[in-house]
């Protein structure tokens, strides 16, 4: 039975609480029959042991172990006890000398790309050194190691590709799976984040180099969440690319074919799920990451009655929004009910959000799911989803068909459907053009806008646009960080709306807790306890 009181325990802790959360997740470790021996981790009871060997790494070998290499911080002392004299310079330096050292040098590149291979280099040499710096400097790393670069460095990841990190499973290891899973050198897995690259943030297709997604938010389980790196296992399925460009590119890292479907892409990922729970356990939690929605909708459905899975873009999304908007409810003034909300996009993202608040509202006001739903209407590629297209929309879209004439634009269905709240959650940026946004002002005195889709180049609109076009009148956040702006000698905070405020506590709840299976009532509850997801609240508020 899953403790509700540990669960919200662990969600609130998520941020910050990196001490008291690795306290408490070695209790349950030991409470589930798991011994540490020299800081190394023991199968559990539940998964097969494989008979790996453990050797304790000397010297130059020391040195090349990014897990326990410190570099210059080698005491005198362990420079004797690990026959290192002579292998580093004489002078020692502190984690913290060195940490100055590091983002003194970050600071002087230019390229953002820059930063990410940087921040790459130092997790592939010194691990530690590398939380160190992304949770003392997160506000200024989040955007290097995620959200926008991560975007870049997958695009170009072929080629910026030096050490391999994570597991690649490509159809070549179709039938070997368990095998494969086995070649990883750690044992205690905990959570794993996998991605087939089909979707990577609104980039679409990037096939195998989708991988720095998993990396990217693996990272922020540990710097976030404060999981062990060792319990974190990112994994690219590669089934292929439709990417012209990656299939023509001589430095592709993944198989140069076209994506497998159907029954051949369904046994790929059901070998995946069957090895990962036969190697990892009940409790390994497996978050689904940038599947596009034709596959990620039916994985989601297929493993979650089986397995601890979740889908970031589909529920961690739909959680950390619902959050902000209870929290934007401060500012904007009325309860969930009195809003009206229309989305740009009716995806993954879309529709997760939308079928959260309806179930938010529907328990606040105690009418059916049917009747809440309908204060939310979703724009898609083709105009508003209306019940005329019904027929013809995927199943994810249906019930958000409601009653309406047919609206081709967003500025027509803004004017149309009056909303008091807009998101965008269409991978495609500009989209809230400033007339949109005129609209959203003269609908609302504070119109709140989010501005969902990643990396920055494909935000719907800036925080500059937001601000000015609204003058000085919208509440708004985004999925990718915007500097604050000012405007009308007012300075405005925008808000980040990401699902990366809320997967690693999300995540360290539900392994903490000992939970099996992901329900929605843990959706909601994370959304309304962790202390730090009022963001927008936070954003904009005058200073202190
Ligand atoms: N901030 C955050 O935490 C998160 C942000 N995102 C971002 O959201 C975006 C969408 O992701 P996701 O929902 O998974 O993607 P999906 O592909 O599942 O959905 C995209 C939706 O946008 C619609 N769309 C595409 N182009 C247009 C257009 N020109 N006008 C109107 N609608 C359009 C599509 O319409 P159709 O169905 O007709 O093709 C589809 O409904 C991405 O950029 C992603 O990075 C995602 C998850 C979390
Ligand atoms: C943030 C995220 O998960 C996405 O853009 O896909
Ligand atoms: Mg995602």
């Amino acid at each position: 039975m899953i403790s509700r009181q540990t669960f919200l325990r662990a969600v609130v802790l998520g941020w910050g609480g990196e001490r008291k959360v690795w306290a408490l997740l070695e209790r349950r470790t030991m409470m589930n029959g798991v011994e540490k021996t020299n800081g190394e981790d023991l199968a559990t009871e539940e998964q097969l042991i494989t008979p790996w060997t453990v050797s304790v790494a000397s010297g130059y070998t020391l040195l090349r172990d990014p897990r326990h290499n410190k570099g210059l911080a080698f005491t005198e002392y362990e420079r004797d006890a690990h026959y290192l004299r002579g292998l580093l310079p004489p002078a020692l330096m502190t984690q913290e000398l060195q940490e100055k050292k590091l983002m003194h040098n970050l600071r002087q590149y230019e390229v953002p790309l820059q930063r990410y291979m940087a921040m790459m280099d130092l997790q592939e040499r010194n691990e530690r050194l590398f939380y160190k710096l992304l949770i003392d400097n997160v506000e200024e790393l989040l955007p290097v190691v995620y959200t926008p670069t991560v975007g870049e460095a997958c695009q170009k990841y072929g080629s910026i590709f030096r050490r391999p990190q994570g597991l690649y499973i490509s159809l070549k290891e179709k039938g070997k799976i368990l095998e494969v899973l086995k070649n990883w050198p750690e044992r205690n897995i905990q959570v794993i984040v996998v991605t087939d690259g089909e979707r990577i943030l609104g980039l679409g297709d990037l096939g195998c180099q989708g991988m720095g997604i998993p990396v990217g938010k693996l990272s922020l389980y540990t710097a976030l969440g404060g999981l062990r790196p060792s319990a974190c296992l990112p994994v690219t399925i590669d089934v292929g690319t439709n990417n012209e460009k990656l299939l023509n590119d001589e430095f592709y890292i993944g198989l140069r074919q076209r994506r497998a479907t159907g029954q051949e892409y369904a046994e790929l990922l059901e070998e995946f799920m069957t090895a990962v729970k036969k190697n990892y356990g009940e409790k390994v939690l497996v978050q689904f990451e940038d599947f596009a929605n034709h596959n990620a909708f039916d994985l989601l459905e297929k493993y979650s009655p089986t397995h601890l899975v979740f889908n970031d873009d589909i529920q961690g999304t739909a959680s950390v929004v619902l959050a902000g908007l209870l929290a934007a409810l401060k500012l904007v003034g009325g309860a969930l009910a009195d809003h009206k909300f229309l989305f740009l996009g009716a995806g993954e993202a879309g529709t997760g959000i939308a079928e959260l608040i309806a179930l938010e509202l529907s328990k606040q006001t105690k009418a059916p799911l049917e009747e809440t739903r309908k204060k939310i209407w979703l724009v898609d590629s083709k105009g508003l989803i209306v019940s005329s297209r019904k027929e013809s929309l995927q199943h994810f879209k249906k019930p958000w068909a409601h009653d309406h004439e047919p609206v081709k634009g967003l500025l027509d269905a803004v004017k149309a459907i009056k909303p008091t709240v807009l998101i965008g959650s269409s991978g495609v940026g500009k989209t809230f053009t400033k007339e949109v946004v005129e609209a959203m002002a003269s609908i609302n005195e504070k119109p709140l806008i989010l501005a969902l889709s990643n990396p920055t180049s494909q935000s719907e609109c800036t925080a500059e646009e937001a601000y000015t076009w609204s003058k000085g009148r919208a509440i708004f956040a985004s999925g990718s960080p915007f500097d604050p702006v000012e405007y009308n000698s007012e300075v405005f905070v925008p808000g980040q709306a990401n699902n990366a405020y809320i997967f690693p506590g999300f995540g360290l709840g539900l392994i903490m807790s000992g939970a099996i299976r992901v329900h929605d009532d843990m959706l909601l509850a994370a959304c309304k306890y962790h202390g730090l997801l009022s963001y927008i609240l936070h954003a904009h508020l005058p200073p202190q």
